[in-house]
């Protein structure tokens, strides 16, 4: 690996020890320009990540936070003060001392709250079980005696039992809705997710269904994290900062309140992974940027912030209905270096022209699986077909960035391509723009590793804004060919049962309609043979070769048939007519 290039990578993350791997594969890309990729592997756990708690407040529940003690370490967790990182953006002072003291209480509180929420508590079985020892030695006691003492506890027993039995029936319902909405998934992408191994498979439906934890984003446009904070823990919000790589973000436990965020100071609830693709992209002062899949603008308008409203942003976005969204989010967050626009992103090279800005962000429109616990109609709505169309269109989006970015610019030269999906075939769109192969499970973000939604990112860097020699091209072109020609080859035994078990029942059909066509002309044959004097026995000739030979009567001969057709009809009327007078004239003398 180059170390130049591999340094340049890590001092965009600089601080960042969350880097699992970071692979450089230099590769002649289709299309037009020779690129070099690299591919950055996050490996971001965020609740291990974010430490103990901070500033909780006495009595305040810690919610819908998935369990810790659950979580992978992927990274080292940094034990020491997250009060001093969460307030340590500029220079550390001012720190509230109040949130230092309710640290210890803090934890206290969490596990508490885990324990319960989680229903993993391996004593809460054993005082129940307790209890109901105890009760049933009262009762044998009773026995013995007072009637209506025995009669009580009967009446407690059969209620218990009644309970016990509820509990069970609803615990049974939720299991068989839990297995049927995973065999649903499991089979509507079966295919797709071959490349997991089935347990491992298991624990990724597992984990979407799991909450993950609420991150904002500081708009340092309006404000500072430390500020920030400090409004938040005043309001009573349990809150920690999201790790050291991100010294933006944070992990909120409980927003009271939701719908009436300080609007002026930070952007909404967004997932932790959609830091990294602008982290990635690493945006300069005064540079010109791209944002070809825009709205709603959470990643502009995170560029913009660290470009600090310097530079050009060229925010676009597809779809009309969309671009309120962006816009009003631009004008919400205090963004004032971004010009919206309403193109197809494939389009756009024709309007910015080759080679003219420094850096891009691809955000692509995608399948969305890997955000499926935001959106579980993702499990099932979402075909094969689906996903082949989202690939197809990231492709030709990836091509029209590289067109774009300018391999020669000083600063930049960069393309980020990131997708909130986890297929294959999506993030592929990558190796079929001619990129060499790129190991696929490794440069996912996997929702049961990471607890993050699942996240695709990766990092380009255009070498060269010559385009390839024709020869390059077709060379270019056969790698390409050569690329699908693995994709089809890679069709799942599913597919291929079923495209067997398709054209078996097609050649049968085929068969049974051929056998029908023979038996009809045989018939007809026979009909013709016996009919027609002027076929011989010896004569093989069909009926429909007859016909086929048959000549096309000329426009006279038609012209001519009409007529007589139509004297016929005068005839036949006239003969009609005259009769009906006769008969009247009949019924009239009988009269
Ligand atoms: C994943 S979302 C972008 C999210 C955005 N980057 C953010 O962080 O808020 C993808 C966007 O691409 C848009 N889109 C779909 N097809 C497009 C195309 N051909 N060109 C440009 N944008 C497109 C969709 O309407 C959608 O808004």
């Amino acid at each position: 690996m180059d170390m130049e290039k591999k340094g340049l990578i890590l001092g965009v993350f600089e601080g960042v020890n969350y880097l699992d791997q970071c692979c450089e594969i230099n590769c002649n890309l289709g299309h037009s320009v020779n690129v070099c990729i690299v591919v950055c592997i996050y490996s971001c756990d965020v609740g291990s990540m974010a430490g103990p708690k901070l500033g909780r407040k006495k009595g305040a529940k810690a919610i819908s936070h998935p369990p810790r003690k659950k979580q992978k370490a992927v990274l080292p967790v940094e034990e020491e003060s997250e009060k001093e990182e969460l307030l340590s953006d500029s220079d550390g002072k001012d720190e509230p001392e109040k949130l230092e003291e309710s640290d210890e209480e803090e934890e206290g509180v969490d596990s508490d709250s885990e324990m319960s929420s989680d229903g993993d508590d391996p004593f809460a079985n054993d005082i129940l079980q307790g209890n109901d020892d105890e009760e049933d030695g009262t009762d044998e006691g009773s026995d013995s005696g007072e009637d209506s003492d025995s009669d009580a506890s009967d009446i407690e027993k059969r209620a218990r039992a009644i309970d016990e039995e509820k509990a069970r029936e609803k615990k049974m319902q939720k299991l068989s809705y839990s297995l049927t909405s995973k065999k649903k998934l499991m089979s509507s992408h079966y295919r797709l997710w071959r490349c997991f191994q089935f347990v491992e498979l298991m624990e990724l439906i597992e984990a979407f269904e799991k909450p993950r934890p609420i991150c904002l984003r500081t708009n340092t446009l309006k404000t500072r994290r430390r500020d920030l904070a400090g409004v938040l823990l005043n309001r009573g919000v349990n809150l920690d900062p999201l790790s050291k790589w991100s010294k933006v973000g944070l992990v909120v436990y409980d927003l009271k309140f939701q719908l009436e965020p300080p609007q002026n100071i930070w952007l909404g609830i967004i997932c932790a992974s959609s830091f990294l693709p602008v982290m990635a992209l690493a945006p300069q002062e005064k540079e010109r940027i791209v944002d070809m899949a825009a709205a709603p603008g959470g990643k502009t308008t995170y560029v913009a912030a660290l470009m600090k409203n310097t530079g050009i942003i060229y925010a676009n976005e597809m779809k009309e209905s969309r671009l309120k969204s962006l816009t009003a989010n631009l004008h919400r967050m205090g963004v004032t270096n971004t010009i919206v626009s309403n193109y197809d992103g494939r389009e756009l090279p024709k309007v910015l022209g080759n080679n003219s800005v420094d850096r891009i962000l691809l955000d692509a429109p995608c399948s969305g699986t890997g955000v499926i616990s935001k959106d579980e109609s993702v499990k099932t709505s979402k075909s094969a077909l689906d996903i082949q169309n989202c690939a197809h269109l990231q492709k030709q989006l990836i091509l029209a960035a590289i067109d774009m970015v300018d391999a020669n610019s000083k600063s930049g030269g960069y393309i980020v391509y990131s997708t909130c999906s986890i297929m294959v075939a999506e993030i592929r769109s990558l190796q079929r723009a001619s990129i060499s192969h790129l190991d696929r499970e490794d440069k996912a973000l996997l929702s049961h590793v990471h607890n993050m939604d699942g996240f695709f990112v990766a990092k380009l860097k255009k070498m060269s804004n010559m385009k390839p020699t024709l020869q390059e091209s077709e060379d270019l072109g056969e790698v390409e060919e050569a690329h699908e020609l693995i994709e089809r080859n890679e069709q799942n035994e599913d597919d291929q049962k079923h495209q067997k078990e398709k054209v078996v029942k097609n050649n049968q059909k085929e068969k049974v309609v051929r056998v029908n066509q023979k038996k009809k002309i045989s018939q007809e044959n026979k009909k013709v043979n016996n009919g027609s004097s002027k076929i011989g026995k010896g004569e093989k000739t069909s009926a429909n070769e007859q016909r086929m030979k048959r000549k096309r009567p000329s426009r006279e001969e038609i012209a001519k048939a009409r007529e007589e057709k139509r004297q016929a009809l005068r005839e036949a009327k006239r003969k009609a007519g005259t009769g009906n007078k006769a008969a009247s004239m009949k019924s009239q003398d009988a009269d």
